[in-house]
């Protein structure tokens, strides 16, 4: 069984009793039963991560960098003084998720699907607003005792921005400077963060490049100064659960990383790595009119394609004979 499936095991537990005490004990008993599946992680090879990316991410050069740069310091370093956090944002389809699953499986032996890799998924894993000081001792529970079972776990929390500010809150504890939780040390664990806010702002700054006609590979997290803009834009967005987190206000987030929009010949590149996965012959012609297929936006120059990446598979089946 799967660490999220186990979660949502502990979740309909909570309908049960709503004693802390009592949940713990079923934590503890989970977690021993996830890491009796062993120890699968990875001896760290950055120059893999370095091939895994450059081979299967296209058009986002500063989260290459980013990424690579910051979870090789943090997984090549026997003593690091703080948990790895990463705040990744940008509109949909840009590859978020995927970017996850890379160091996932530069992690661990069995990637996204080791017992350390646990992703939470807002809407779905925290539905109720009134349950929310329920599920904010279980995911304290749930960090705690998997960390303490196993240092190098990997938590995703995806829809971040619509996370409730109360249980965003409860993550603070775990991603501090040298942070101690119940005799429990959080500096070996990695948390990265995924949301669409500020993808607005990057689509802008991305668009405002363009028309300038500047190479988009010239831009960097400090043109413009994206990256600051982007804390403070995320931080400031009254739709979002951030605005009323105390995340910020400590800077317990290590790097704002911008998922910069995908233009046609990036979603080109993606159709024909869904050919390569459904083993069908690379033609570039199919891929060419696959993507063009796709709907891009503004409405006036047509660069950004709306879903990313996202859904190429689904256009490309229907081209099959
Ligand atoms: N930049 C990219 N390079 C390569 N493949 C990509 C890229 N972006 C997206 N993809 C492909 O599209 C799929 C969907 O992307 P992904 O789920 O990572 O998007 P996301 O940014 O997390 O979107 P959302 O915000 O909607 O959750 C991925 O599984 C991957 O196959």
């Amino acid at each position: 069984m799967k660490a999220r499936e186990l979660f949502m095991v502990l979740l309909l537990a909570t309908n049960i009793t709503s004693s802390v005490a009592f949940l713990d004990v079923i934590v503890a008993l989970i977690s021993r039963i996830l890491h009796q599946e062993g120890d699968d992680l990875l001896q760290f090879n950055p120059i893999r991560l370095k091939d895994d990316l450059s081979k299967s991410l296209y058009g986002q050069h500063i989260v290459s960098e980013v990424v690579l740069k910051s979870v090789t310091s943090f997984m090549t370093d026997k003593n690091p003084n703080k948990p790895l956090v990463l705040s990744f944002h940008g509109t949909a389809g840009t590859g978020k998720n995927h970017v996850s699953k890379i160091i996932a499986k530069n992690l661990y032996k069995n990637g996204e699907k080791s017992t350390h890799f646990h992703m939470f998924i807002s809407q779905y894993h925290f539905p109720h607003k009134e349950y929310v000081n329920i599920y904010s001792a279980l995911l304290k529970q749930w960090i705690r005792g998997n960390v303490s079972s196993f240092p190098r776990s990997m938590f995703i929390f995806d829809e971040m921005d619509k996370m409730p500010p109360q249980l965003i809150n409860t993550l603070k504890p775990f991603l501090d400077y040298n942070s101690q939780v119940d005799g429990v040390s959080f500096n070996k664990a990695m948390f990265i963060f995924l949301s669409n806010a500020g993808g607005s702002l990057i689509v802008d700054t991305a668009l405002e490049f363009w028309k300038k006609g500047n190479d988009r590979n010239d831009l960097w997290m400090n043109s413009n100064d994206l990256e600051n803009k982007l804390a403070l834009h995320v931080f400031n967005d009254e739709t979002s659960g951030f605005l009323y987190s105390s995340i910020l206000d400590h800077h317990l987030v290590d790097h704002y990383v911008p998922f910069l929009p995908l233009e046609l010949k990036h979603v080109r590149q993606c159709v024909k790595a869904e050919m390569v996965h459904l083993n069908i012959t690379v033609d570039e012609d199919l891929a060419d009119k696959v993507a063009r297929d796709m709907v891009f936006y503004p409405e006036k120059e047509k660069v950004f394609a709306v879903k990313g990446c996202k859904s190429v598979r689904q256009k490309l089946v229907l081209y099959q004979e």
